[in-house]
C-alpha cells in the first residue's frame, strides 16, 4: 500500500555487504511507512549511497523511521532527508514554451514580424483562420477564485496555484491541451464572469476548478449561456461523470440495479449536488442527501433527491454512499453496513478510509484519489475541442461515463488513470456524440 501523505526522500549510505540495505528496509517497515522508489546513486567498494523514497502516514512516523534509521549500526548512515514534492514544485510544474526554433534572422522573420503581419490579417479577414494558425484552439483555461481548494477550503488563489498547475500537467500528459492558469482576485459572481468572458477569446474552453458553492452555479451556468466557447465546472461535472462510471461498475460486479438502488449523498457543495442529479438523471430513483446546510438539502429537493437529517441515517439507508465534504474522518465505521458501496472523495483525506470501510463489511470502498476527475475532464475537453462545438451536453458526460465504465477492468472500480487508452476513449466518445449533435 503506497499513496501516505508525507512523502520524503532519504539519502542513505550503507556498507556494500548484501543484507544492508534489507536492514534499512526493515527499519522503515517496522515504523510502519511504505517504501516507494530506491535509486543507487553510487556504488563504491566499500559502500553504496541510495536515495530511499519513503511515504508516511504522519510527521510523527517520519520521525520514527529516522530515528530508526539512524539507530542501525555497522557503518549505516542517513545523510538527508528531503521532501520530494516540495522538490518537485521548485520553479512551478508548468512553463510556456515555444513550438519553433529560432536560429536564424530568416526564422526571426517567419515567426514574428514582419511575416506574422500576414497571418494577423488572415484572421482578420476570417476569424475561423485563428483556430488554424494560433493555438487558441487546442488552449483551455484554468479558473479558480480559489474558494474551495480541494478539501482545503478558501485558502485564496495563489495557495491553490499548484493545484491549477497539476490540472495543466493533466491536460497535457493525457490529452495534449495547453491548459492555462487563470487566477481570480475576485469572488463575485458578477466580477468572475465579466472578467472570464472578457479573456475568453483567447482560449478554445474554460474549465472552472475548485470555486466554491454556491456561487460557482450562477458562475457556471452564466458562463456557459454567455460565451460559446465550452465551459465545464470540473469539481461538478468531472466528478459526476466518474463517480457514475465507478458506481456503474460496481452494480455490474456485484450485479445490482442501479436504478432500483438507493444512492446517499453527503455534502451537497459544488460536486455533491452534480453527483445527485447526475445520478437522477441517469434513471436512479432514490437519491437521498445530506448536507450541514439547509439550503443546499432545500436545493436537492428542488432538483427531486431526499434531504436527510442526520449522517448516520443517510449512511444507514444507503446502498451507495459517496461523501465530499472535506472533511476527514466524518464516516464512522459502525455506521457502516454489510454490501455497501462507500465512495468518500475528499481531497486531499476521505471521510472514512477505504481499508476502515471494507473492515466494516462495503463490498466496494475507494477515496478521492482513486475515483478522481482525472478520469474524465482531460478525455472530454479532448473531445469538444476535436470537435469544435461551442458546448458539453448532458449526453457527452454520460457518453463519457459509460466509457470509463467500459474501460474499468472486471472488479475494479475504475480504470489507472495511466492508461492513456481511457482518455482517448473518452474523448472518442465525446466526439462521436458532439459530431452527432453538429451534423
Ligand atoms: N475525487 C474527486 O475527483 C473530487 C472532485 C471534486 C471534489 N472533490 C472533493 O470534494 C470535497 C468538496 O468539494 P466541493 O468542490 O464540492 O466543495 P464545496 O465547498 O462546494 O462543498 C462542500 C459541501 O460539504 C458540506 N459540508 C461540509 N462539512 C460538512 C459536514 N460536516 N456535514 C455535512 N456536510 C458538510 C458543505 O456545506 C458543502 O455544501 C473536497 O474535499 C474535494 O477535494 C473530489
Ligand atoms: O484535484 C483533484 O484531485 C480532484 C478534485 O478536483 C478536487 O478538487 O479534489
Ligand atoms: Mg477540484
Amino acid at each position: 500500500m503506497i499513496d501516505r501523505n508525507i512523502i520524503r526522500a532519504l539519502v542513505v549510505e550503507t556498507p556494500s555487504v548484501p543484507g544492508n540495505l534489507g536492514k534499512v528496509a526493515t527499519a522503515i517497515g517496522m515504523a510502519g511507512a511504505d517504501i516507494g522508489e530506491i535509486e543507487t546513486v553510487q556504488v563504491g567498494t566499500t559502500s553504496t549511497l541510495r536515495n530511499i523514497t519513503v511515504h508516511c502516514e504522519n510527521e510523527e512516523q517520519l520521525k520514527e523511521v529516522l530515528k530508526a534509521i539512524r539507530g542501525l549500526k555497522g557503518g549505516i548512515r542517513l545523510h538527508a532527508v528531503s521532501d520530494d514534492v516540495l522538490r518537485a514544485h521548485e520553479g512551478g510544474k508548468i512553463q510556456m514554451k515555444s513550438r519553433l526554433d529560432v536560429r536564424s534572422l530568416a526564422d526571426l522573420r517567419r515567426v514574428y514580424t514582419p511575416g506574422v503581419a500576414d497571418v494577423c490579417r488572415v484572421i482578420q479577414k476570417d476569424p475561423e483562420k485563428a483556430r488554424l494558425y494560433t493555438g487558441i484552439g487546442n488552449s483551455v483555461a484554468i479558473v479558480t477564485d480559489g474558494t474551495a481548494i480541494l478539501g482545503l477550503g478558501d485558502i485564496g488563489p495563489v495557495a491553490g496555484m499548484p493545484v491549477m498547475e497539476g490540472k495543466a500537467v493533466l491536460f497535457d500528459r493525457f490529452a495534449g491541451i495547453s491548459g492555462i492558469p487563470i487566477l481570480l482576485s475576485t469572488r463575485d459572481p458578477d466580477e468572475m464572469v465579466r472578467t472570464v468572458k472578457n479573456i475568453a477569446s483567447g482560449f478554445g474552453g474554460i474549465l472552472l476548478e475548485d470555486i466554491g458553492s454556491p456561487h460557482c452555479f450562477e458562475v457556471e451556468e452564466r458562463l456557459k449561456r454567455e460565451l460559446d466557447i465550452p465551459v465545464m465546472h470540473d469539481d461538478q461535472h468531472g466528478t459526476a461523470v466518474v463517480t457514475l462510471a465507478a458506481v456503474i461498475s460496481a452494480c455490474k460486479s456485484a450485479g445490482v440495479n442501479l436504478k432500483e438502488a438507493v444512492v446517499g449523498q453527503i455534502g451537497l457543495g459544488a460536486a455533491g449536488m452534480a453527483i445527485c442529479r447526475m445520478f437522477m438523471a441517469y434513471g436512479v430513483r432514490q437519491v437521498l442527501g445530506a448536507d450541514k446546510s439547509d439550503v443546499a438539502k432545500e436545493r436537492l429537493a428542488e432538483y427531486g433527491g431526499e434531504p436527510v437529517g442526520t449522517l448516520q441515517e443517510i449512511t444507514e439507508r444507503s446502498d451507495i454512499l459517496i461523501a465530499t465534504t472535506g472533511v476527514p474522518g466524518l464516516i464512522k465505521e459502525e455506521w457502516i453496513r454489510k454490501g455497501q458501496v462507500i465512495l468518500a472523495l475528499s481531497n486531499p483525506k476521505p471521510e472514512i478510509e477505504p481499508e476502515t470501510a471494507l473492515r466494516a463489511g462495503a463490498a466496494y470502498a475507494a477515496d478521492g484519489r482513486a475515483v478522481n476527475n482525472v478520469l474524465g475532464f482531460p478525455g472530454i475537453f479532448r473531445g469538444v475541442l476535436n470537435a469544435r462545438v461551442p458546448k458539453i451536453t448532458h449526453e457527452m458526460l454520460m457518453a463519457a461515463a459509460e466509457a470509463i465504465a467500459e474501460s474499468t477492468k472486471e472488479g475494479e472500480l475504475v480504470p489507472h488513470p495511466l492508461n492513456p487508452r481511457v482518455h482517448e476513449l473518452v474523448a472518442q466518445a465525446v466526439e462521436t456524440v458532439a459530431q452527432k449533435k453538429k451534423s
